[in-house]
């Protein structure tokens, strides 16, 4: 989605990973509804704000409405390779819309309470140019809420054409990174992660129940 933001490294250009078969969820992640509305506009709204532009990884029809001027982007090298082929795309699709940005931004379809500083937070680290900077939350790396240099992509694709087990933290090993820790979100029920992430039918009730308990004033 275009934004009248400049691309800078405070607004880096940003996708929405949401490349995966969501065999645990029976139905595409990206087209869950959640407080009455598509997970995606909570997504676009939370994200807008912080960046410079927001695309789209999807590899399969959502079965829903997209959000309007979102583009959409199928992975570069398909097959279902794991969500480093959307971090790949997500790489391929910022040299494209934004040259001079020296990295994008992920997030996942399916982590709604991810927090509103995390762009800031995470671009504030030292020598942040070529490293990976990566959001932790409760002693929890969360590989996919990340700033990723855009020029080690060429890296990123051999790794994927090559490497049997394709695991985002093996392939982050490889490169310099930080660790940008993010605090617990304080309810009335207690902490909630915000990086809380849903996989299951069941997960999606329980992110029902956190937003309400979010809309209760603050304890
Ligand atoms: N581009 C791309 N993204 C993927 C792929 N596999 C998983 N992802 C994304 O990686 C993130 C984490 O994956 P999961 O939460 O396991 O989602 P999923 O793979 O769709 O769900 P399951 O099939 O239940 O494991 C999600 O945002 C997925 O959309 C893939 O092959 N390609
Ligand atoms: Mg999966």
């Amino acid at each position: 989605m275009a934004t009248n933001a400049p691309e800078t490294p405070t607004r880096p250009p940003a996708v929405i990973l949401a490349g995966g078969r969501s065999m645990r969820m029976g139905r595409p992640k990206a087209g869950l509804v959640l407080d009455g509305r598509p997970i995606l506009d909570h997504i676009v709204e939370r994200l807008a704000p912080q960046v410079g532009s927001i695309a789209l990884n999807l590899n399969a029809d959502p079965g829903i409405t997209l959000p309007p001027g979102l583009a959409v982007l199928a992975d570069t090298v398909p097959g279902y390779f794991g969500p480093l082929a959307g971090i790949l795309t997500a790489m391929r699709h910022a040299a494209e819309v934004a040259p001079h940005a020296p990295h994008v931004l992920t997030v996942a379809t399916d982590t709604p309470f991810f927090p509103d500083d995390l762009v800031g937070r995470l671009s504030s680290i030292p020598d942040l140019e070529g490293t990976i900077a990566v959001a932790w939350s409760d002693g929890e790396m969360h590989p996919l809420f990340a700033l990723w240099p855009v020029a080690i992509a060429d890296d990123l694709e051999a790794w994927i054409r090559t490497d049997a087990k394709l695991r985002v933290r093996a392939f982050i090993a490889r490169h310099p990174s930080a660790a940008v820790d993010f605090p617990m979100i304080a309810t009335k029920a207690g902490p909630l992660d915000p990086f809380f992430n849903i996989n299951t039918p069941d997960e999606l009730q329980q992110a029902e129940s956190w937003l309400q308990r979010l809309k209760d004033p603050k304890p």
